[in-house]
């Protein structure tokens, strides 16, 4: 049986400096084409749980593993290599490149990841048209492509982004309040894609989102603060528990 997409066992989290932990979860673990939808108040952790799964952040005790091996067994440059070959990553503030057009922020990841160009040739048949279908299946029209990402609005700007976290079907998509941005007609076609190209690619995928309406959408739904314990050891989180 091939190993789980992220598996976490024994988390312990804290950010430089904090004196205490941000995040303390015994174990999760997400396998292929497995969608999950994680949810919780503003502070409790989401952001940095997604860093610690992306590799970004590494865990102070226990480990976080992508398709079975620990984040920690990659150093530097071959950690960032196996994150542009295995994660699509959706951020909270989109993170494109303002300077390159649109179509050149879609096919980044194909220029840093063989893998992932490969996969996107195997695809659609050209990396190219792997981001034109990606950019026709958001809906930007066509005369955008070329513009550069900063002059989108912030819509489309989340749209773009989604579709630079799933061209060459990475192995796990990560999704940072993807919809907030998006109007009701916008939020289904963009949830429809995320989750149909996941699904048909039997990728698997973390969702953070304030929108409950959307969870039921997904295979498994978790409240952080249920299984975060740094929550009941450490100071309080802002607002109400949801
Ligand atoms: N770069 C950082 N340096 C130090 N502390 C940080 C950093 N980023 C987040 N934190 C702290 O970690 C805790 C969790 O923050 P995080 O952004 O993960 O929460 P969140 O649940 O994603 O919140 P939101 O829903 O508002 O985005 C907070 O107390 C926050 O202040």
């Amino acid at each position: 049986m091939s190993a789980p997409v992220i598996e976490l066992r024994g988390l312990r989290y804290a950010w430089p400096g904090a004196g205490h932990d941000c995040l303390a979860i015994d174990a999760l673990s997400l396998d292929a084409g497995s969608t999950l939808f994680l949810h919780g108040p503003s502070g409790c952790g989401k952001s940095t749980l997604l860093g610690l799964l992306a590799g970004v952040l590494l865990a102070r005790e226990g480990t976080v593993s992508l398709l079975g091996t620990p984040w920690s067994a990659w150093l530097g440059a071959r950690r960032d290599g196996v994150r542009a070959d295995h994660v699509g990553y959706i951020f909270q503030q989109f993170n494109l490149l303002p300077y390159l057009s649109v179509l050149d922020n879609v096919l980044l990841p194909c220029r840093l990841s063989s893998l992932r160009r490969e996969r996107a040739v195997q695809r659609s048949g050209s990396v190219h048209e792997a981001a034109h279908r990606l950019l026709r299946d958001i809906g930007l029209p066509r005369g955008h492509w070329q513009r550069a990402a900063s002059q989108l609005s912030v819509g489309q700007q989340q749209r773009v982004a989604a579709a630079r976290a799933l061209i060459g079907q990475p192995d796990l998509v990560i999704a940072d309040e993807p919809t907030s941005a998006l109007d009701a007609a916008l939020r289904i076609d963009f949830m429809d894609l995320l989750l149909g190209e996941c699904r048909a690619a039997g990728r698997a995928l973390v969702f953070v989102s304030h929108d409950e309406r959307l969870a039921g959408l997904f295979d498994r739904r978790l409240s952080l603060p249920h299984v975060n314990r740094a929550l009941v050891e450490g100071p309080a989180t802002e607002g109400a528990v949801s």
